[in-house]
Formats: C-alpha cells, sequence, structure tokens
C-alpha cells in the first residue's frame, strides 16, 4: 500500500499552503476518487505522488519506507488531463516506445490487448484515434512502464456518453489489477465504483465515502 502521511505544500510563491496535511491510503486493487474545485489542489497532489514535485512536509510511504521522487516515478504513472494533447510518437508503436525503445513487439501487443487497441494496427498515427481510443492509449503508455499505481486527472473530461462508458468500463477492469487514484472537480459517475471517495477543500482532504 502506499500511503501519505501529513502531507502539505507550499511553495514560497503562495501566502496559504496549497495542500495541508494530507493523509491516505492507496490499496492495491482498488479506485480512489478525490473531488475538489478548480484550484483546490488536485493536480498538485498529483504531482506529489507521481514524484513530480516534492512535499514541504510530510512523507510518502511504500510498504512503511518513505519513497523520494525517483522512487515515486518509478511506482506511478501519471496520466494528465486531456492526455491526447501531449502525444509526441507518429505511430501508436512510437507513442508507446517513448524512452522505451527496448519493449518488445510482444509486451506493446499486450499492453494494447488490456486496454482493448489490440485491433488497430501499430503504424497508426495516435490523433486517427476516437477520442474513447486516445485516452485508453495514454492508459496503455504508463501501463507498458508496469507501475504500482495509476494517477488519473479528469480522466472523463471532454469526453461523450458513449467515450465516457468506454473509459469507465476499462478503469473497472483496471482497478482488479491495480492501484488507481482518479481527482475529478465533480463526484462524476466514477463514485459509484470507487472504493473510496474524498474531498479535498482549502487545501485539506476531507473523507465522503468509504
Ligand atoms: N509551485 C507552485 N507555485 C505557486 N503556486 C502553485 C504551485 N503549485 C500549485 N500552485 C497553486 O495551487 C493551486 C492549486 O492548483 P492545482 O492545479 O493543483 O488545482 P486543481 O484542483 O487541479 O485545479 P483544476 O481542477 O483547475 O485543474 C493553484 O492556485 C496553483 O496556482
Amino acid at each position: 500500500m502506499l500511503s501519505l502521511v501529513d502531507v502539505s505544500y507550499h511553495p514560497p510563491a503562495t501566502p496559504q499552503p496549497v495542500l495541508q496535511r494530507v493523509s491516505f491510503g492507496l490499496p492495491s486493487q482498488s479506485l480512489s476518487l478525490i473531488v475538489g474545485v478548480s484550484g483546490a489542489g488536485k493536480t498538485t497532489l498529483l504531482e506529489l505522488i507521481a514524484g513530480l514535485a516534492t512535499p514541504t512536509q510530510g512523507k510518502i510511504l511504500w510498504r512503511e519506507q518513505p519513497l523520494q521522487a525517483p522512487d515515486l516515478q518509478e511506482l506511478a504513472g501519471l496520466v494528465f488531463q486531456f492526455p491526447e494533447r501531449h502525444f509526441c510518437g507518429l505511430t501508436l508503436l512510437e507513442e508507446l516506445r517513448l524512452g522505451h525503445p527496448e519493449l518488445t513487439l510482444e509486451q506493446v501487443q499486450q499492453v494494447l490487448t488490456t486496454v482493448h487497441l489490440r485491433d488497430v494496427p501499430l503504424h497508426q498515427p495516435p490523433h486517427y484515434l476516437s477520442g474513447g481510443q486516445q485516452r485508453r492509449l495514454a492508459l496503455a503508455v504508463q501501463l507498458i512502464r508496469q507501475p504500482y499505481l495509476l494517477l488519473l486527472d479528469e480522466p472523463l473530461a471532454g469526453l461523450d456518453w458513449s467515450m465516457r462508458r468506454q473509459v469507465m468500463q476499462l478503469l473497472q477492469e483496471l482497478k482488479r489489477t491495480w492501484a488507481l487514484l482518479v481527482v475529478s472537480h465533480d463526484t462524476c459517475e466514477l463514485s459509484a465504483m470507487a472504493d473510496q471517495v474524498w474531498c479535498l477543500e482549502g487545501g485539506r482532504l476531507r473523507g465522503l465515502t468509504g
């Protein structure tokens, strides 16, 4: 289990801390949801867990051991909001192998099967995929690194009803294997499948359901 213990984040540029004494645990095979209005600190929290920023106080632990940013970068896969805007590969294969040219075709096919993109040709440009397929590719880009934890920033944003359903179905499947943490500005459809739901308000976290 990955745990946050009294994590605060107070960059010098802000009069108030962005996050204050945030504590929670992320068990494997579960989906946790954090809701909060715009500016509540949701993305900042994901960046701390992904090792892209460092808490100014508190600890992030993995099996009781404190973790540093490089450990977190290994353990967590962060899917940004509108991830399709950040695709750089000219083809699906290139996108999946960015930074990991050693990945075998078998590993690539395996992850594409996991996200139900097995039938899409590997030479297809990512931008030719539908919105729902692009979100699934963004998940595959993180899954292929075999993280413990998937961090998802507004995974349903900008999708129509049928694409939202596709992505939700996939998240339901992924939580059988991975720990998932989703942040969103509303309680959205995902709260029905969440194992724990918290609200982030004024930099503090409070539980909504368990
Ligand atoms: N390093 C930093 N320096 C100054 N301010 C920061 C820093 N990191 C975060 N903030 C501020 O913290 C606040 C929370 O930002 P964050 O993007 O985490 O919110 P959010 O809940 O994800 O919002 P949204 O839903 O609009 O994406 C913002 O006001 C942001 O400007």
